[in-house]
């Protein structure tokens, strides 16, 4: 509680993250193309038994330091959380096959990194999920953080 006559002292806000990697194979194919489609788009990534990567996944919270705790979350819930969230769900998957949220979904990056944020968020106090970050390789990056379009717009 703030003196009399003076404003409480403003909560500084910071950014946690924590990495971890997991390895899935996929296919990239999309259902709503044909097979000649897909494999001029997709090409190698096409290849009717897939590949595999071993993906690192960069997870941002962001949120109030609280005075008592000296912490924005506990990094070791952020990092159970993740292993429910991502590794269970991910690692050792045929992402295609054996994840049903890909079944109509093309197993990109993006889509990669929608389907952790989906899962993260309903895990961790509401708003401070605050960036997902999957790197397919070292240098195939994708960042999302829970933005949408709106359509028409
Ligand atoms: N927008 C996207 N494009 C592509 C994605 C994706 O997720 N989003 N994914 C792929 C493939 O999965 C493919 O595995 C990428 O591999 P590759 O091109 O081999 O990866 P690198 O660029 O790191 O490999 P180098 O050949 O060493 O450059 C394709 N497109
Ligand atoms: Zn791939």
């Amino acid at each position: 509680m703030a003196p009399p006559g003076r404003s409480p002292r403003p909560s500084p806000l910071a950014r946690v993250s924590r990495c971890v990697s997991f390895s899935a194979s996929h296919r990239l194919h999309s259902k709503l193309l044909s097979d000649e489609e897909n494999q001029k788009l997709f090409g190698k990534c096409n290849n009717p038994n897939g590949h595999g990567h071993n993906y690192k996944v960069e997870v941002t919270v962001r949120g109030e330091i609280d005075p008592t705790t000296g912490m924005v979350i506990n990094l070791t819930d952020l990092k159970d959380y993740m292993e429910e969230a991502i590794m269970e769900p991910l690692d050792h998957k045929n992402l295609d096959k054996d994840v049903p949220y890909f079944a109509d979904v093309v197993s990109t990056t993006e889509n990669v990194a929608v389907f952790i944020w989906e899962n993260l968020h309903k895990r961790l106090p509401e708003g401070t999920l605050y960036k997902v970050k999957v790197y397919e390789t070292d240098k195939n990056i994708v960042v999302y953080k829970g933005e949408a379009s709106v359509p028409g717009k």
